[in-house]
């Protein structure tokens, strides 16, 4: 019997590894044809495997990866953010655009950004590897939810107004010393507070909600439920409800299904008595949240149906692809934004002569709005005239961005354009149907020929006359763009937030997020690192070294400390 199971197990193993074998050498053939330079690899980085060794790898190889010396060979494209932290290693021994190849598949890389531009750009031939909607059903959902985030329907104001708020609740916070969990919790908590607000129209009275009640029916409040599925998300995505139940994160599917009951009612409004489809005209208010744009959106398109005008499919927006949408807003939002303001926060501890000209610029702005008998700053007034601000942000956009790669696959076999610089000449590649194609932002936002002295946060080169980003549409150099409208301009040579058809609809709803929160901070307090930090050790950690978490973040144990501008106020780590 023993001998059967042996001879059995035996027989499984030689298949799998003739399989695997089999599936390599296919791809290596492909690869040979593709005509790009190739690695051959055990595993992708996509491999549940290879993300399972990433942490035991990273702890390993931790006092490598502080001299700045990235991953070793063996297993740098097996590690997940490896493209952040070997920056453009692998490009400058490979190429611009190399291939690596492995059984399950292979992957393009690219740091090229013409052919960036033109992948984004190409909705139809290069789609997401695993993307729930397909061709028309996403022009539908873009319909319906993209004006949500425009400037014209007052949520970027009220996502101004909102952080705004939560920013002077938590400084209040930190003056009593109550509610305080640590300067960069206390400020993810801001991040939260201002989703549940501009995202579903939840306004939170604490950035940590101690004092809220939790309403009849349910077990914990809207905003513990929001807190428990940010921490979790990771599990949350990777598994089915049924399963996290058998697991130490019960209580992440429960905070799940409670949420979804929560955003239910809140989409029905009236305590679940009736459908999104019978709500009417004018019922929702003028709250100018997500979640109110995204139901009036479902309402027209009811409208629509019913008088059989509607182009795109034939059945309406439902209360479930109103909620699908409303956890896509969490999921994209929530950790994208929380890191981006963390790293923003280490940015001015580690350029401090950076800091003292944003703390200028907003002092400046601050008095002319009182000249204007305006105590408190607002998007549509102070936003555009908070230049090196947001020139401060986009750097750290650039040198941090939250999404390393930007993750493509073809259908069908595609063409690919190359310039290869040395001959002068544009060269055509096809990629295979299932390749994946993935853009790498640090490969991009670290090159010389795109960014002067890439590595530098220098946010001058985003003022108007002095702007030095150096793409391949030299035609907008120096004219003078609106600061809000600048990176439509990038033409690939900056991917923080994608472009082309699935390019982030939250970018100027994080802007607004990001400018409101430092202008309130700042005007107040000065960031720096905690006293006894080593601070030459922790600029260098910053640079090299990442968290590694679902989104780019920073390695945990940073001390930050905030200065009254006078007097220590509060610390974290
Ligand atoms: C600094 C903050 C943010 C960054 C860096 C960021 C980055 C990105 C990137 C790179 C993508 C494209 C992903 C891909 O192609 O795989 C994306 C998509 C998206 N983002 Fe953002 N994002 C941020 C904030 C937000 C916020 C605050 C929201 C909403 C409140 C949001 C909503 C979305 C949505 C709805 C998508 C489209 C998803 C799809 O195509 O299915 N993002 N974001």
């Amino acid at each position: 019997m023993t001998i059967q199971w042996a001879t059995a197990a035996a027989l499984v193993t030689a298949g799998v590894v003739v399989y695997n074998v089999a599936s390599l050498v296919r791809h290596v053939r492909a690869a040979k044809r593709i005509g790009l330079p190739y690695v051959i690899l055990p595993m992708l980085e996509t491999e549940i495997i290879a993300q399972l060794l990433t942490p035991i790898l990273r702890k390993l190889y931790t006092d490598q990866l502080s001299d700045g010396t990235g991953w070793p060979r063996w297993c740098r494209f097996m590690i997940k953010d490896w493209s952040w932290e070997d920056r453009r290693r692998a490009h400058d021994e490979y190429g611009e655009v190399f291939l690596v190849v492995s059984p399950q598949g292979i992957i393009c890389y690219s740091a090229d950004a013409a052919m960036g531009w033109d992948v984004m750009n190409r909705r139809y031939d290069f789609t997401k590897p695993r993307d729930k909607y397909k061709g028309s059903t996403y022009r539908f959902h873009l319909r319906m939810t993209a004006p949500s985030f425009a400037d014209g329907t007052g949520v970027n104001d009220l996502v101004w107004q909102e952080t705004a708020r939560q920013t002077r609740l938590l400084m209040g916070n930190w003056a009593a010393k109550k509610h305080t969990k640590g300067l960069v919790e206390d400020v993810g908590a801001v991040t939260l507070g201002v989703i549940s607000r501009a995202g579903f129209g939840k306004r939170v009275e604490s950035v940590h909600e101690q004092s809220q009640d939790v309403p009849d029916g349910y077990e914990i409040s809207f905003l513990t439920g929001l807190e428990i599925i940010a921490r979790h998300i990771l599990a949350i995505l990777v598994f089915p409800n049924w399963f996290l139940d058998l697991t130490p994160w019960s209580h992440a599917s429960s905070a799940k299904r409670q949420l979804e009951k929560y955003l239910r009612a809140m989409i029905r409004r009236e305590n679940g008595s009736r459908p999104l489809e019978t709500v009417e005209e004018g019922e929702l208010g003028s709250q100018a949240n997500l979640l109110d744009a995204i139901v009036e959106a479902a309402r027209e398109d009811a409208k629509r149906q019913a008088k059989g005008d509607a182009k795109d499919r034939k059945k309406g927006f439902t209360e479930d692809e109103v909620m699908g949408n409303l956890f896509i807003y969490l999921l994209a939002g929530y950790e994208t934004t929380a890191n981006s303001i963390y790293y923003g926060l280490l940015a001015l501890a580690a350029w401090p002569e950076v800091q003292t000209k944003v703390i200028e610029e907003i002092d400046r702005v601050y008095e002319e709005a009182a000249a204007e008998g305006r105590s408190a700053l607002t998007y549509r007034d102070d936003f555009p005239k908070l230049e090196y601000t947001f020139g401060f942000m986009y750097e750290v956009f650039r040198l941090y961005p939250s999404v390393v790669l930007i993750t493509k696959m073809c259908q069908k076999p595609q063409n690919i354009q190359i310039r290869d610089d040395k001959t002068n000449t544009v060269r055509t590649h096809t990629l295979p149907a299932e390749c994946r194609v993935y853009l790498s932002a640090p490969g991009v936002h670290y090159h010389p020929r795109y960014w002067e002295e890439p590595a530098e946060l220098k946010p001058e080169r985003w003022l108007t006359d002095q702007y030095s980003h150096r793409g391949d549409d030299e035609v907008h150099r120096g004219k003078h763009v609106a600061a809000a409208d600048k990176t439509r301009q990038m033409r690939g040579t900056l991917l923080t937030f994608s472009d082309g058809g699935r390019a982030c609809l939250g970018r100027k709803f994080a802007q607004a997020e990001y400018m409101a929160l430092f202008a309130t901070l700042l005007r107040r307090y000065r960031v720096k690192f905690a006293n006894g930090v080593d601070v030459k050790q922790a600029k260098i950690d910053l640079s090299n070294k990442c968290g590694g978490t679902l989104t780019l973040s920073p390695l945990p144990g940073f001390r930050l400390e905030l200065e009254l501008r006078e007097e220590v106020a509060v610390t974290s780590g």
